[in-house]
């Protein structure tokens, strides 16, 4: 649905250029949502400006339901960016309408009349649970109903694409929770495509079906959200995902863990698995087959798009064979092991 192709943006100034974005390629399929991460700074938001042109990239192309939008005319710009609808971190809604007024605006513009408006408002108002505000004022309103007051703008002209530009960074946990559910419902109920910037995995890991990062303006790594917290590829998505799952990196954890393996240490493993039913069997039988003792040294359990997920940090103590025939064995049943570190 969403095609960056080789997209490349460079912002000049008087201290210089910057290359926020460098030689992106990403495709975002129909009716998923896919989430982008990065540190301050990596081009989240210049990615996602490029995504209906509010930033138009120096070179490229920008691909969304079949149209290169850098090629279109600005009238046909006018009418692809119908497709597109778009949320914000602050809302930006105007404090002087009210709710029925603010998300009214697009189709006002779009020389609308009244009762259509009416009828197509109404619905809208039902799907992000604010009928009974329809006469306040955004004053008036608590954060996330804002935002629902802008997510219902954004749907008014029916979009095939909705862009979220951190759109639960400035609300809190709960209500995090309650919008990030209605991203999701509108997702399923209106198949409707949803690419969203965020720095926060908990977004990720709760809505996203696919993930990309993003470093200095360049996709380290992209994959499903499954995949992508199983088996992180890079050190940046380990360090994410780790974050994430609440896992302590090697240094943080009681001393005497180290990198290098030395004379008579044992290794620290972390392991990571789908579901939670076979790993405590798994690990029981490695440590009989093997004759190994399993000391936990952390351990969680997250929900990962809609999957338990399991986050093991263990010292394998035993035979340094017999500890690596362990780890082909637990590896053979789908989980996945990673040497940490070493501890005497
Ligand atoms: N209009 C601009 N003019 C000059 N440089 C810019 C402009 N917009 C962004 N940049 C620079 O481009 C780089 C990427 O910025 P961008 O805002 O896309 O990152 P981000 O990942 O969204 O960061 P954050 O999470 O802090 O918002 C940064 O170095 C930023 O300073």
């Amino acid at each position: 649905m969403i095609r960056f192709e080789k997209v490349s943006k460079v912002f000049r100034g008087s201290s210089g250029t910057v290359k926020a974005l460098d030689d992106v390629s990403l495709w975002i399929p129909e009716g998923s949502i896919y989430g982008v991460i990065g540190s301050s700074g990596a081009g989240k938001s210049t990615l996602i400006r490029c995504a209906n042109l509010l930033e138009r990239p120096t070179a490229g192309r920008v691909v969304v339901d079949g149209r290169d939008l850098v090629q279109l005319s600005p009238a046909d710009l006018r009418n692809a960016r119908r497709d597109i609808g778009m949320i914000f971190q602050y809302f930006n809604l105007l404090a002087n309408s009210t709710v029925y007024e603010n998300i009214a605006l697009p189709l006002k513009l779009a020389g609308e009349k009244a009762a259509r408006i009416e009828e197509t408002i109404a619905p809208l108002l039902e799907l992000v649970g604010l009928e009974d505000k329809r006469d306040s004022y955004p004053s008036q309103l608590s954060g996330g109903q804002k935002q629902r007051v802008a997510i219902a703008r954004a749907l008014a002209s029916q979009p095939k694409v909705l862009l979220c530009d951190e759109a639960t960074s400035a609300l809190d946990p709960k209500t995090t929770v309650s919008i990030l559910n209605l991203l999701r419902d509108i997702n399923r109920k209106l198949g409707l495509t949803i690419l969203l910037i965020t720095h926060e995995m908990e977004v990720v890991k709760s809505i996203c079906d696919q993930v990309a990062i993003l470093s200095d303006g360049q996709v380290v790594e992209h994959n499903d959200v499954e995949s992508f917290f199983l088996n992180p590829q890079t050190d940046l998505a380990r360090e994410f995902v780790r974050a994430a799952v609440h896992e302590k990196p090697i240094e943080d954890l009681p001393a005497g863990i180290q990198k290098e393996q030395t004379e008579g240490s044992h290794p620290v493993l972390h392991i990571t698995f789908l579901g939670n039913s076979t790993v405590q069997p798994l690990i029981t039988q490695a440590a009989r087959q093997f004759n190994l003792d399993f000391s936990i040294i952390q351990a969680d359990m997250e929900t990962v798009h809609g999957k338990t997920m399991g986050f093991l940090t263990v010292e394998v103590v035993g035979d340094e064979l017999n500890a690596k025939s362990a780890q082909a064995f637990l590896r053979k049943h789908d989980l996945q092991v990673e040497v940490a570190g070493y501890v005497c």
